[in-house]
């Protein structure tokens, strides 16, 4: 049984992922961050001008002005500069406000290390640059502050005021990082579920492929026997191909697997196996009624008629044949059965269904 996964496949996979990199990958936590910071900004703000410090307080009016413009521009472009932009700033706002006015104490500066994890959830992981500046600059300045002796601060903070400050910094500190952390594994999980889908779904019909469609045959119990398994192949689809276009046989695969979804009851699933052929399985349908469904299968089939883009007044119909098995432990020999009962189904005319 073919559980690999194809070259073809990976090479989808990657260009999804790759798309979903270069487009919108933390967008949203840009915007989260940039309303962080715009909140942050404010209610620091609104203490130190409870305290008096109106020269912090100018200061913070202008980042606050800052973080607008970031923000404002992260809904209106791409977010590649604008995050890097955000984390560099208020790296320097809560450097500056350390640094030269309150020291220290107050820790403050520790908002360089909840500024860590977040530079990991909003920078793309493409731009691994970007996002060590961001981290070295983090460390940097922690330590920098830490270490440096050069300037006094200007003002002095009241020790339970310190206190406070200190409980403040500490709560958002610790929700920047788990918040933050949450969406990064949010993120993963996200990624994670679009590869198991794209892994088992066929691109250009959404329906399952092959490998899902084992998987399922695989733990479906056959111990009852009355499970059927449909073996479905266009007819003469090549000529429909060399006469319209493989662009026209592509909107016929599409509007074979419509039919053929609507065909399925619940609990029963439909695969496209490759190129022209689908297979389907039958839930609790014995013999007689899966030869009953697949010749009305086939009667739907013949109906159909697919518009050409742009000459709509041409029509194109297409059939099908379809093997019919019994569903047993074996699974590939029952997928083989079907498929040689489709085979018989062509030789003996096409277009009609044929139980093996
Ligand atoms: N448009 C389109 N064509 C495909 C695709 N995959 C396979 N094909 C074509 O399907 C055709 C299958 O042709 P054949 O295997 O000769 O079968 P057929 O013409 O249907 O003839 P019979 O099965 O004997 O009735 C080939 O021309 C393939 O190029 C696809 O994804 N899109």
């Amino acid at each position: 049984m073919n559980k690999l996964i194809s070259v073809e496949e990976i090479r989808t996979m990657l260009q999804y992922l790759k798309a979903v990199g270069n487009t919108d990958y933390g967008v949203r936590e840009t915007r989260l961050l940039g309303l962080c910071l715009l909140i942050a900004t404010l209610s620091f703000g609104f203490i130190f001008y409870q305290l008096g410090f109106t020269a912090i307080v100018q200061m913070d009016c202008v980042y606050f002005l800052l973080y607008m413009g970031l923000l404002y521009g992260s809904l209106k472009s791409d977010s590649r500069i604008i995050n890097e932009l955000m984390l560099l700033s208020s790296l320097s706002q809560v450097l500056i406000i350390t640094i030269f006015f309150i020291g220290t104490g107050p820790g403050l500066h520790l908002y360089s290390i909840g500024m860590i994890p977040t530079a990991y959830v909003v920078i793309d992981p493409h731009y691994t640059k970007q996002r060590m500046r961001v981290i070295s600059c983090c460390i940097i300045g922690l330590v920098f502050a830490e270490t440096q002796t050069f300037f006094s601060p200007i003002y002095t903070i009241a020790e339970n005021i310190q206190y406070i400050l200190k409980a403040s910094v500490t709560f958002s500190v610790s929700f920047m990082v788990f918040g933050f952390y949450y969406l990064f594994f949010n993120d993963i999980e996200r990624q994670s579920n679009m590869l198991k889908h794209l892994s088992e779904i066929d691109e250009l019909t959404q329906l399952a492929n092959r490998r899902h469609f084992m998987n399922v045959l695989d733990n479906v119990s056959c111990s009852s026997k009355q499970h059927s398994l449909l073996f479905i192949d266009l007819d003469h689809f090549k000529l429909i191909n060399d006469n319209y276009g493989h662009i026209v046989g592509d909107d016929v695969l599409i509007d074979a697997s419509r039919v053929l979804r609507d065909f399925c009851s619940d609990g029963e699933i439909v695969a496209r196996l490759g190129g022209e052929e689908f297979a389907i399985l039958l839930i609790n349908n014995p013999r007689q009624s899966a030869i009953a469904r697949a010749t009305s299968l086939c009667k739907s089939i013949e109906t159909r008629q697919v518009p050409i883009k742009g000459k709509s007044e041409v029509l194109v119909s297409y059939t099908a044949s379809i093997g019919v098995s019994n569903l047993t432990n074996d699974i590939n020999h029952s997928l083989s059965l079907a498929d040689d009962a489709m085979y018989l189904a062509k030789q003996q005319g096409r277009n009609q269904a044929i139980f093996l």
